[in-house]
């Protein structure tokens, strides 16, 4: 499986320059055989949360019909980062994923909001697992702060997980964590992690490192991005899944009698 990411310097609340930032990424990547695309968190508006009433997706529009095209246009899955979306009198923070023949293959809405972004003041947390395929690769995805729950991780793991996608706007005072995290993620679930994170500063005092990391179901770096904005390019072995688990079968040995 070839794996892009793309990290950029999310514009704050612009989402139509966020929208051409992509587009143009895109055009560098033509005729390429790439299997998956990977964008970071809140990458149309980023965290301009007072303004979600003129900056968010309604019914997942006008960003669906455009992942949906990029999907067709590079004949990749895109695993669309993450948006947000007007659900009822609030907002979600929504991944969605389309494949190259533009199905809808996920819509998952961030469960753990983070109040140090004040997350928790503007957003609807979501309650399900966010469990999709490409072909017949299982997959899983969480957002950024939700990273920090492994039990929430493990339990999108158990419902059928090769490759877990991470989208993210973690700031540099914390980017120790970040890489920490998601490679324990990977090592105790025994699966690929593919994380993007965005770059730059926000114009509000917070800068984000980027560092885009893909990491093996033993918890090696197989790729790692800098701060620079830019695509970081993966290729994984999916055989590596089942070898991990054979070696140490911790799937098996869980003591579910113990814990769920
Ligand atoms: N956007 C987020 O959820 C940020 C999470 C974060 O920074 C953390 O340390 O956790």
């Amino acid at each position: 499986m070839k794996i892009g990411l793309l990290q950029f310097n999310v514009a704050y609340g612009l989402p139509a320059s966020n929208r051409a930032t992509v587009a143009k990424y895109l055009t560098e990547i033509q005729d390429q055989a790439i299997d998956v695309i990977l964008l970071p968190e809140m990458w149309t508006s980023g965290y301009a949360l007072k303004s979600l009433d003129q900056l968010a997706d309604q019914d997942n529009e006008p960003t669906g019909t455009t992942l949906r095209a990029w999907a067709r246009q590079t004949g990749a899955t895109i695993v669309g980062g993450s948006i947000p979306v007007r659900q009822g009198d609030g907002f979600v923070n929504r991944m969605l994923a389309f494949g190259p023949d533009g199905q809808q293959k996920l819509s998952y809405d961030k469960v753990h909001l983070f109040s140090l972004m004040e997350e928790d003041r503007y957003l609807i947390a979501g309650n399900q697992t966010g469990n999709f395929s490409i072909g017949t690769v299982p997959c899983g995805a969480v957002i950024c702060y939700d990273l920090r729950f492994p039990e929430w991780i493990r339990k999108t793991v158990i419902g059928g997980c090769a490759v877990l996608f991470v989208a993210a706007q973690w700031p540099t005072a914390r980017l120790d964590h970040w890489r920490l995290l998601i490679q324990a993620r990977a090592i105790e679930n025994q699966c690929f992690v593919v994380a993007c994170n965005r770059t730059g500063d926000d114009g509000r005092g917070t800068h984000f490192p980027g560092h885009s990391m893909v990491i093996d179901p033993w918890g090696r770096i197989v790729a790692e991005a800098d701060e620079q904005p830019g695509w970081l390019w993966a290729e994984i072995d999916l055989e590596q899944v089942e070898q991990v688990r054979r070696t140490i079968p911790v799937f098996r040995d869980r003591r579910t009698e113990l814990y769920s």
